[in-house]
This record gives C-alpha cells, structure tokens and sequence, in this order.
C-alpha cells in the first residue's frame, strides 16, 4: 500500500480520491497508476474487490483533455450493470477535473445516450454490442479516442464479444494506449493481448492464490433435492445483511427467487430475459436494502460492487473456476469479511476439487444444517427482535397492561410465548424448483465448448447482441 500522495496525481483527483474515502492507494493501483503514466501497454491483474477500476480510472482522467469535445477514453465492459457501475466511479473520481463518463449499453433507450452525448462526455463506458450501434449510427467516433481499456476482458472473449472489439478497436487510433484488467487470466486471453496490445506490461499483484483471504470459503454436499432445504437453513441459522445466491439458468434463477419470496425471504432475481428497467430496478433494491438476497446468473457474478454483501451461495456450481472466483468476490470486497457456500451434489464433488485446483485455495466442507439448527437461528432472530424493541421502541404504554399479564402467568411463559409469536413459522408449501443436471467432470470438456455454451446462455442479456442482429 502506498499514500495517493506519493503518486504525483492531479490536485483535483488526489481531492476526489480523499472524498471518496480513499487512504492508502492498493497494491493493484500503486502499481498501475505510475506505470500507466509512462504510456505503455498494461494488464493488470489483482483480486476481486481490491481497486482495479480506480486503478485504471485515474491514469485514464489523468490524461483526458477536457477542452477537447470528441470523446478520448473508452472503457469496455462485459455487462451493462458493470458499466453503468464504472461510468459512476469514474465520474466520482473525475468531478473535481471536469472529466465526465457516459454510461452506453443495450437495453437503454438509443436516442436517449445520443442526447447525453451531445454533453461531450470524455470518457464512453460501454458494452460492445451498443458501443458497434453508436459507431454505425457516427453518433460516437472512435477516431479521436487514445486510450481503452478492457474491464473484465476474459469474460468479453467467453461471450463472444471477440469480433465486436476486433470491430472496434480496428477503428480507434493505432498509437493508443491500451489495458486490460480482470482477477482472473485464462490462458486463452493470450490471443486477445497479442492481437489488440502493443508490448504489454504484465502486472500482476503478488498473491498466495486467486481469491482474496478475507472471503471464508466453504462448501456443503448436498443431493439436488436437498439443496432448497439447506439454503433456507442457512440464511436461519445466520441471516445475511445481503447475500447473492447464483443459479445455473434463468429459469432456475425465477424458480429460485420465487421460491425464496413464498418462504417468507426477501428475494428478487436478476437475468438477462429481464427488461433493462427490471434489472435495474432490482439492483436498486438491493442496493438500499428493501430485497436482502438477490438471486442471479452469472451477469451479476463480474465486476459488481454492492457494499454490504456478507454471504455469497453457490446453489448450483458454476462451470468454470474463473467464474467462481468472480462470483464469490461479490463479498469480502475493499477489506471487508466475507463468507462464500458452495453447494455440489456428491456427483459433483469432483469438480470442485478441479476448482480449488484453480484457485489454489481448500474450502471448509460443512455438513448439512439440520432443521434444529435452522429453528434456533430463527428463535435467535425473535430474541434479536426483541431487545431491539426494548432497545429501541417507545413501549411505556404497554406497560400496564404487561403487569396485568405477569399478575397472572409466570414470566418465563409469557417471554416465551412472545418469542414464539415472532418466530418466522416452520416452512410449509410445496415449492417449485425443476431439478438440474450435475455438472460433468471439467476435463472432459474444452475450453471452445465451454465459451459456446455461456455464449449460448447468456446471449441477448448483456450488450444487447440480439437487438442488434434484427436491426441489421
Ligand atoms: N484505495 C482504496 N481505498 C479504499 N477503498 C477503495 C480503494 N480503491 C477502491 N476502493 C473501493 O473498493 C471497492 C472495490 O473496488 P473495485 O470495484 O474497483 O474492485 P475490482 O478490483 O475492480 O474488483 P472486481 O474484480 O470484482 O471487479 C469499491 O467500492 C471501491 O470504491
Ligand atoms: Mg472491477
């Protein structure tokens, strides 16, 4: 770590910075920021939750000129959520300068970014597809732009946004700067880096593995069947102050979330057949805390950064290890604690060791959570409930009629009956959740295979690909 001081930035960003709460720069951007600065070619690799957007969005704010009124800086994202996300902080730390970041992705009204637009934002955060729609329409030209960045770039080539940046980048400037951020760098990345950077610079923050050591990291096996069950335990035994819950697809993402609202949980689901408006309307809740658990598919599992996400649930195993890593770095972010379940059926059990392989990282396997367990986590939360009360309620008035009661029962009777009157009742209903197959052993899988089937899955839900193909 190092002081934002000691790293010769702009008066009015080392002020934003210290606005924004900042300390210490991390490891990720006091190593970054100079290096940017000397104008080469950097890909950066550091933790999930550890300050790679700021590690990018300062150098880039830096070097923006905000006389000029063509947009310089180009920042791409694999999700719109994500770049809505990094347009905000970008525009955090770019206040004091005059630097202004555009959000553009699919989804949102066209005509609406065109008009924003025409404010000379600097920098464009986008998803590809949208991003190819304003370079067709001129209504944002490439030509003027000197530095891009790829947020997230393993994951753009797994959904197949490969062409699209080919597209794009083949229309900004050849003497730009180019980087390249994500926690996880597959082998297969090697092809992107070679075909769009010019001698990169490898920088990676040294660390034991791919995960950050503040996420605890268990794991439960558990048949398909029994999974329902045991999620609902453990948000009992210790209730989350929010919690993503990942799901395979879609449709078990609604099944899910529907299953969880009919058990009396706060949940609502986000995925790509959503509406945008949808999809941004959950986020919000989630964000000021009216939902507790969001359930989602793995378009919320890169880049998000919603404070106070203390659990994160596996409920079905992601496929790839990358996917893990990003997913269960929704929690323990900026130094915070975290704790990360993962669910395997016993078939499954395999490919989570594949997947400790890949983080170098063992998780704590857990048994099962018992239906007792579960209902003393509840009795625990009407105890909690109820010294809240007596913390924090004006309850004076009840007072006569609390000592009438105790004339005539015992204390402990009536204390008893009041906790279990605020006792969440024990789950009754039937509930629909239409099984998944166990995922096969990864080593009988390649890696093209894998990039097809999550291109396949996700397609339409983030950047808006679909949309695109009609109109052309
Ligand atoms: N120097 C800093 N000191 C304190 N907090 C910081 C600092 N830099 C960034 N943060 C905060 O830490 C959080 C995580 O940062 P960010 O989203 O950039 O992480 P990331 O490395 O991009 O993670 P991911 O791999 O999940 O995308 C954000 O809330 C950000 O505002
Ligand atoms: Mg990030």
């Amino acid at each position: 770590m190092a002081l934002f001081t000691e790293l010769q930035l702009d008066e009015q960003i080392l002020k934003a910075v210290n606005e924004m709460g900042f300390e210490e720069a991390t490891p990720i951007q006091s190593e970054v920021i100079p290096k940017v600065k000397e104008g080469n070619d950097i890909i950066g690799q550091a933790q999930t939750g550890t300050g790679k957007t700021a590690a990018f969005g300062i150098p880039l704010i830096e070097q923006m000129n905000t006389e000029e009124k063509h947009p310089q800086g180009l920042v791409l994202a694999p999700t719109r959520e994500l770049a809505i996300q990094v347009a905000e902080e970008i525009n955090r730390l770019g206040r004091f300068k005059g630097v202004k970041a555009l959000a553009v992705y699919g989804g949102q009204e066209i005509s609406r970014q065109i008009k924003a637009l025409k404010r000379h934002p600097q920098i464009i955060v986008a998803t590809p597809g949208r991003f190819m729609d304003h370079m067709r329409r001129r209504t944002i030209r490439p030509a003027y732009m000197n530095m891009v960045v790829l947020d997230e770039a393993d994951e753009m080539l797994s959904m197949g946004f490969i062409e699209d940046i080919e597209t794009i980048l083949a229309e900004v400037p050849e003497e730009r700067q180019t980087l390249l951020f994500s926690a996880t760098m597959p082998k297969r990345l090697q092809s992107v880096t070679e075909r769009f950077m010019e001698n990169p610079e490898s920088v990676k923050v040294k660390s034991k593995g791919l995960t950050v050591s503040n996420i605890e990291q268990r794991y439960i096996e558990v048949p398909e069947k029994q999974k329902f069950e045991t999620l609902c335990h453990l948000l009992d035994i210790t209730p989350p102050e929010l919690a993503i819950v990942f799901g395979r697809t879609k449709r078990r993402v609604d099944e899910l979330s529907e299953a969880l609202s009919q058990r009396g949980y706060a949940a609502e689901g986000i995925h790509g057949d959503l509406k945008q408006e949808q999809r941004d309307k959950v986020l919000r809740k989630f964000k000021n805390k009216t939902i507790d658990i969001l359930v989602a598919t793995d378009v919320a599992a890169r880049g998000l950064d919603v404070s106070g996400v203390t659990h994160v649930y596996n409920f079905d195993l992601p496929q790839d290890p990358e996917s893990y890593v990003h997913r269960i770095g929704r929690t323990g972010r900026a130094g915070k604690e975290g704790i990360a379940f993962s669910f395997a059926t016993p078939k499954e059990i395999s490919h989570l060791k594949f997947i400790e392989s890949t983080t170098k990282k063992k998780m704590i396997r857990q048994d099962i959570p018992t239906f007792r367990e579960a209902m003393q986590g509840r009795y625990q939360q009407a105890v909690d409930k109820l010294l809240e009360t007596v913390k924090n309620e004006d309850i004076e008035e009840l007072e006569h009629t609390a000592k009438t009661l105790l004339s005539g029962y015992d204390p402990v009777t009536l204390v008893a009956a009041a906790l279990k009157m605020n006792t969440k009742e024990p789950d009754q209903g039937t509930i629909k959740l239409t099984e998944e197959a166990s995922l096969r052993p990864k080593k009988s899988r390649g890696d093209r295979n894998r990039g097809g089937d999550r291109r396949g899955r996700n397609r339409g839900f983030r950047g808006n690909r679909g949309n695109r193909k009609k109109r052309r």
